[in-house]
């Protein structure tokens, strides 16, 4: 059942593919490693997220937002500034009868203006460095809520930075885990919301990723 919706999901981002550009994987092979099982490698992490709202930002053609609600059943809001995207993302969830999923058009920063501390669960895949990914956060998350990233050859240095920002944003790390995926190194790495930022976040929209803390 699960699977055939993932499978389902994934054929109908490669036809949306070959009108309008949403992702750059074209092959179902491809697709099915690298969007559909590489999605599924923070399950575990979703499932110890407290109960509530989940937000997949930077959804991009949701992943690894719809697979994640897939598995999960939970209620999931797929955030992407680029309007086109989400159009698509809107058939994909009516296509595929995912009652509990939606979409929010817009950027990550207004999103955190208008629902501070209302997400259990952050994910946030190819979107950007863990401190950016943080700074986006922290001001999403509920306390106890768990911010899930998916990253690809993590650098040392790119951790480092990011835990010398736990105490500006609130956040701790509870969990790093790595995988091989056909060749590729990823590391699944979470983040709790333990207590509130110590500065005023977000700061204007678009710092957050043109000039990092
Ligand atoms: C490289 S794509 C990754 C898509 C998807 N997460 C994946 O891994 O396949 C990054 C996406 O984030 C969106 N994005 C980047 N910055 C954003 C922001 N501040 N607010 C909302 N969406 C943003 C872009 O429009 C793009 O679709």
């Amino acid at each position: 059942m699960h699977d055939e919706l993932l499978q389902r999901h994934l054929e109908l981002v490669l036809e949306a593919n070959k009108k309008t550009n949403i992702t750059r994987i074209s092959s179902w092979d491809e697709g099915m490693v690298l969007h559909v099982q590489d999605s599924l490698l923070g399950l575990e992490e979703l499932l110890k997220a407290p109960d509530g709202w989940y937000a997949d930002i930077g959804t991009g053609a949701g992943y690894p937002g719809i697979p994640l609600a897939i598995e999960t059943g939970r209620k999931t809001l797929l955030v992407d500034s680029v309007g086109k995207k989400t159009a698509i993302l809107d058939s994909f969830i009516g296509e595929l009868g995912l009652d509990q999923v939606s979409t929010y058009t817009g950027r990550i920063e207004d999103l955190a203006r208008e629902h501070p501390y209302e997400f259990a669960a952050i994910t946030a895949r190819a979107l950007a460095q863990l401190s950016v990914l943080m700074e986006l956060a922290a001001p999403l998350l509920q306390l106890g809520g768990r911010l899930i990233c998916y990253k690809a050859n993590l650098k040392p240095s790119e951790l480092d930075h990011a835990l010398s920002l736990q105490d500006t944003v609130g956040l701790e790390l509870v969990s790093d885990r790595s995988f091989v995926l056909d060749d590729y190194q990823r590391r699944i790495v979470t983040f709790e919301k333990v207590k509130r930022e110590s500065i005023q976040l977000p700061r204007k929209t678009g710092l957050a990723q043109k000039r990092p803390l």
